[in-house]
């Protein structure tokens, strides 16, 4: 049978990927030689729309994820696909798709601005030229210096405008606003809301500061130990997920009982520390000697990270 090759002739997309995630990675292992995996039997889906904020410790792993959910590396098994294509062999279709803000800026230094957007202009089939100007001016990028010579967060804005002008269905960013003063992060976050509003647009962002998470990332994903330890929408995170501080058996019990899930435990002494995940509507009463706490993202991600 000859494979469709039909596109839609508004985002030129193959009409058998549509209907099929942004991302799904299955069973990814990732190891540099001498060192422990860093990604070890990772499993992620990602539904179209989502906002995603990637969060994990410093070496978790996450730039490593990103390169790999892009296809940028290759695992040493497991698989990405990409709206139902393989990560690693991306048709031109696919790639007009993605939009990737890598955490070290990777323009053309002796480029100017203007120099480089035209460059990427001829390769993309939509381009939002009045987006670009916009951001452009909205941000104060000087269009006629050499890129070499713009600072860290003028050349973290001008990537993120290289990343947004195709208008990809989904946009993967790197610690995007670790250079960016805090009005520029405020614009950005803006920006990216507006993009998901506007267009549906998948996104997925690592960042250290949980601030922006609770502001636009509607849902949290901890890598953790190679794995994605905890994913869930940040309301989901803070009505069904506690730390329960008592005695082990205690605790096994309602944990039992609950049919609950622990995410990560730790003792001092004989008082247990273990943060759980109940199963909607199935938090446990409260009863002498237990204390069962709601969790803020700080503190989550505190328990998580030991
Ligand atoms: N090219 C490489 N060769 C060897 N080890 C590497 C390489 N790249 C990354 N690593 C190691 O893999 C682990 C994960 O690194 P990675 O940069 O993915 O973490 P990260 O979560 O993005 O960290 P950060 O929050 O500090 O940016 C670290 O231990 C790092 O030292």
């Amino acid at each position: 049978m000859t494979q469709t090759l039909m596109l839609d002739a508004a985002h030129a997309t193959p009409v058998e990927a549509l209907g099929q995630p942004p991302v799904r990675a299955m069973g990814l292992h990732l190891d540099f030689k001498g060192h422990g995996p860093v990604l070890n039997g990772l499993d992620w889906l990602i539904q179209p729309g989502q906002v995603v904020g990637l969060l994990g410790r410093n070496g978790a792993g996450k730039t490593t994820l990103l390169e790999t959910l892009l296809g940028l590396r290759e695992p040493g098994a497991g698989q990405v696909q990409l709206f139902g294509e393989p990560a690693l062999q991306p048709s031109d279709a696919l790639r007009a798709r993605l939009g990737y803000v890598p955490q070290q800026s990777d323009l053309f230094e002796d480029f100017t601005p203007d120099q480089l957007l035209r460059y990427f202009r001829s390769f993309y089939p939509k381009w939002n030229e009045a987006k670009v100007q916009g951001l452009m001016s909205r941000w104060e990028i000087p269009t006629h210096r050499r890129i070499g010579r713009l600072s860290q967060g003028q050349q973290q804005r001008l990537s993120i405008i290289r990343a947004l002008a195709h208008e990809p269905d989904l946009l993967v960013l790197d610690e995007p606003v670790a250079s960016l003063d805090p009005l520029g992060r405020r614009d950005f976050l803006r920006e990216l809301v507006e993009q998901v509003l506007d267009r549906g647009t998948t996104v997925v962002f690592s960042t250290h500061i949980l601030s922006d998470l609770e502001r636009v990332a509607f849902n949290i994903a901890f890598l953790s130990r190679g794995k994605i330890a905890l994913q869930a929408p940040q309301d989901q995170l803070a009505d069904e997920v506690r730390l329960l501080v008592g005695e082990e058996a205690a605790l096994r019990d309602i944990v039992q009982a609950g049919r609950a899930q622990v995410l990560s435990r730790r003792a001092s002494g004989a008082t247990h520390h273990w943060i759980v995940r109940f199963p909607e509507g199935t938090l446990p009463e409260s009863q002498p000697g237990l204390r069962c706490e709601a969790l803020g993202l700080e503190d989550l991600f505190v328990e998580l990270a030991q």
